[in-house]
């Protein structure tokens, strides 16, 4: 091959590219649905290895563009792969709740084979997750949460145990990080059955492999762009999404554990326990054919319990705590509250007295609101769909977005939304507010399973530390915040500071 056939065959290959790209981005324009104009190779998003960014910014500026075009939803491209934004609280409403027929799946990389802890109940589909879901519904009841309890509290001691060897003569604490050990032992315990005691050896496993899950490198992050984009390719290719180690570490965890219970007829009211009584229910029920969960969906199963509700937990309460500790008043009134609540109750926090932190459930949601943990959701179309008044067609196998924080920080939905005002959900306010402009847990069938006990964890860590400190913003915290590029729940460079101030 000479020099030319070599510039020709660049040639060529450049050309096939171009119009790839070139075919790709006229989607939207050929269905006619309005769009933003995409940026060639990278789509609407910025590239992982030049992002400078965070994906939670990058959500508010994509909404906030169509918003100014007065577009009720509008198409985006993430690299090739055309993706619909939907603005319009009455058509997310139909795609969440009234049309959720069309809208089952969330459309996440899953692959079970090579990546078995990726085969859970927030990324399957289909009848597999409905399936799912019916069954693990009774897991996260008012009842369930109440045994639960007992964990939850047991784990508000130590962070204030924890706390009292660390609080003196001004000294700055990373709030994330202790909020971080915090949930990771609340979670740990319930849903894999282990004391974690990350408090006491802050290396153990299950903080370290909690962090690596969620920091992500840009190379990690382009993998995971790549696999959004492309996942038939990506399972071909057996990519996985779950870095080896992590996997290896909670299949170990949950095999150990359930093999432990199983010989020593230990049963702990847990997460992990309602699973290994689905199984042995299953296993019942299906003697002939021998189909009941695996070890490695179990393993899956715990393993999402863990990463949902760690994270998203531990990041309200750092975000709750930053607001309270820049409003004072707001802070007084909270503990008021919690002091109040505790003097009715024996000093002690239960699940009943947690119930009646009215005011700080209204710091939750309002924190929620300003910074939800996940800035948007996917939904899949898994059958062709009309948009109701248009002739526009979804279809089958386009993703949607549903752009939670450009909707939360939107002031038609609520007045001076960069004001932290937790009076918006008071009982008499909050009936004023659009359901479907408050989607910090999602909503319609496959709303947050987990949401009672993300708030019962997130209302006992915050009353644990309200009751015994005031808190204020330490120097040592970057202002204004720097929302971190490595992580898609919105998360601060260089920690949350506070000085914690005995009361
Ligand atoms: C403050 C805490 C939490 C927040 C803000 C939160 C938020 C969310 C959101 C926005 C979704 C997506 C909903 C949708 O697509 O409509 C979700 C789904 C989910 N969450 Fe949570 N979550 C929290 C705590 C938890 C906890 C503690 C657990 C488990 C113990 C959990 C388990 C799940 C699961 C399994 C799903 C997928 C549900 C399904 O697809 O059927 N979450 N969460």
């Amino acid at each position: 091959m000479d020099t030319i056939d070599i510039i020709s065959l660049i040639v060529g290959f450049a050309a096939i590219i171009f119009v790839y790209f070139w075919w790709s981005y006229k989607y939207w324009e050929r269905r006619n649905v309005p769009f933003i104009p995409p940026r060639y190779f990278s789509g609407n998003f910025e590239p992982p290895l030049r992002r400078n960014i965070s994906q939670f910014e990058e959500f508010i500026r994509l909404y906030n563009y169509a918003k100014s075009q007065g577009w009720k939803y509008c198409g985006i491209y993430n690299i090739t792969n055309p993706l619909l934004m939907v603005l319009d609280l009455e058509l997310l409403k139909s795609i969440l709740t009234k049309d959720f027929n069309h809208f089952v799946d969330r459309g996440q990389y899953v692959n079970e084979k090579d990546d078995p802890l990726s085969a859970h109940l927030f990324s399957i589909g289909g009848e597999k997750w409905r399936n799912l879901r019916v069954k693990f519904t009774p897991t996260f009841t008012s009842g369930k949460m109440r045994q639960m309890f007992q964990t939850v509290s047991d784990c508000g001691l130590a962070l204030e145990k924890y706390l009292e060897g660390e609080v003196h003569d001004q000294k700055p604490i990373d709030i994330k990080s202790v909020a971080a050990c915090y949930t990771t032992d609340i979670i740990g315990s319930c849903a894999f059955g282990i004391e974690c005691n990350t408090f006491k050896e802050p290396d153990s496993p299950f903080r370290s492999f909690g962090q690596k899950i969620f920091e992500r490198s840009r190379l990690g992050l382009l993998k995971f762009s790549l696999i959004f984009s492309f996942p038939n390719l990506a399972r071909f290719l057996r990519c996985n999404i779950t870095p080896d180690d992590v996997t290896k570490f909670f299949m170990k965890v949950v095999n150990d554990t359930v093999e432990y219970r199983m010989k020593n007829n230990v049963v702990r009211k847990d997460f992990l326990q309602s699973l290994i009584e689905l199984r042995a229910q299953e296993q019942q029920e299906h003697k002939k054919d021998g189909k009941s969960l695996t070890m490695a969906e179990i393993a899956a199963q715990s393993f999402i319990f863990f990463v949902a509700g760690f994270e998203t937990s531990s990041t309200t309460m750092t975000f709750a705590l930053y607001e309270l500790a820049t409003h004072p008043e707001i802070q007084e009134k909270a503990r008021e509250e919690i002091l109040q609540v505790l003097k009715r109750h024996d000093n002690k926090f239960s699940y009943d007295a947690v119930n009646e932190l009215v005011y700080l459930k209204q710091v939750i949601d309002e924190t929620l609101r300003k910074y939800p943990a996940l800035p948007m959701v996917t939904r899949v179309c898994v059958k062709d769909y009309k948009i109701p008044g248009t002739d526009v067609v979804i279809e089958k196998g386009t993703k949607i977005i549903v752009p939670i924080a450009g909707i939360h920080r939107d002031e038609r939905y609520y007045k001076d939304p960069e004001r932290f005002d937790p009076d918006r959900f008071s009982e008499a306010n909050k009936e004023h507010i659009n359901p479907y402009a408050n989607l910090s847990f999602g909503e319609g069938p496959r709303i947050c399973i987990g949401m009672r006990f993300g708030v019962m964890q997130t209302k006992v860590g915050l009353a644990s530390i309200l009751k015994n400190y005031r808190v204020r913003l330490n120097e040592k915290t970057k202002i204004p915040l720097k929302i971190s590029i490595r992580s898609f729940i919105p998360t601060t460079d260089g920690g949350m500071w506070l000085t914690l101030e005995k009361i």
